[in-house]
């Protein structure tokens, strides 16, 4: 069944020190088992709004106007006790860069391990096997060897993968994901993109992700935003914000992606909520 009112942004402006906002007057809500995309060019406050969501915004920085409305609970005003709660398991997100989130002087399976079952009562040995299903599924060869080596002895994308499937493993019921496969080879952003599906399917997990990429935001997502200068300049349903764009700044993105010619891209393969 469809939980209305699961993630809601209202009215949310949010600036750093003095300067004038950088997000203005958002509003956006995400439905239970539902997959958002953000677009927009760079520096519109994609990642800004995301960080916001999730409670990491830097010092200095502050939401000065709206709330975050999390299953009936205010974000906004969440104490640090709350945010350690939810943030990791219930609410997760993968970064960039999120290679570089993973502690340098510990195995990639001691890490993983620990974060598995710092959410989940289990032994070693059942999270040793979760984390290896889940980095043979992010296309990973030779899981084992990985479970073995230090973070400095895997490539860069190799590390991405590896923090992307700690993240899913943690089978969050809202999953942030902030240009996650950009620094991935295409058949693994392929990839990365199904299993973000399947989580969907297997999980419920409803899922934000922010994209430069207008054709993968077309493909897995429900509803498409597009961000600007700050502002939310389009927001609605995947099939209307593709084939009948309200903006023109929304036309322009469409119309540099040919595949997308207001087709029906991708829908045999989409899993369907
Ligand atoms: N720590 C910070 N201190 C001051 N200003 C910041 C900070 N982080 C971001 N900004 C500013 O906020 C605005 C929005 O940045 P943000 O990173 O949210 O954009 P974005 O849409 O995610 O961009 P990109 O696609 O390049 O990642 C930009 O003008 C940026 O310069």
């Amino acid at each position: 069944m469809i939980e209305k009112n699961f993630l809601n942004v209202n009215n949310v402006s949010i600036k750093y020190g003095r300067q004038e906002p950088v997000v203005k007057n958002v509003n956006m809500s995400i439905g239970h088992k539902e997959i958002v995309g953000i677009v927009g060019e760079s520096g519109s406050g994609k990642s800004t709004l995301l960080r916001a969501i999730l409670g990491i915004l830097p010092a200095g920085s502050s939401i000065c106007s709206g709330n975050i409305i999390f299953k009936e609970r205010n974000l906004v005003q969440f104490s640090k006790k709350e945010w350690r709660e939810i943030r990791g398991n219930r609410i997760a997100m993968i970064f960039q860069d999120a290679g570089r989130s993973l502690t340098p002087i510990l195995k990639i399976g001691d890490q993983f391990i620990e974060t598995i079952r710092s959410h989940f009562d289990i032994s070693k040995a059942v999270a040793y096997d979760k984390a290896v299903d889940m980095l043979g599924k992010m296309q990973l060869p030779d899981a084992s060897r990985i479970m073995n080596s230090y973070p400095f002895e895997l490539s860069g994308g190799m590390k991405q993968r590896v923090a992307i499937a700690m993240a899913m493993t943690m089978e969050p019921e809202l999953l942030l994901a902030d240009e996650p496969t950009s620094a991935l080879d295409v058949t693994v952003q392929a990839q990365v993109v199904r299993q973000m599906l399947e989580l969907r399917s297997n999980f419920n997990t409803s899922i934000i992700i922010v994209t430069h990429n207008m054709g993968v935001a077309a493909y897995m997502c429900d509803k498409i935003a597009v961000m600007r200068q700050g502002e939310l300049v389009e927001w609605g349903n995947r099939d209307q914000v593709i084939n009948k764009p309200k903006s023109q700044y929304t036309k322009d993105l469409l119309s540099v992606v040919p595949e997308l010619g207001g087709s029906d891209i991708g829908e045999r393969e989409r899993t369907s909520a």
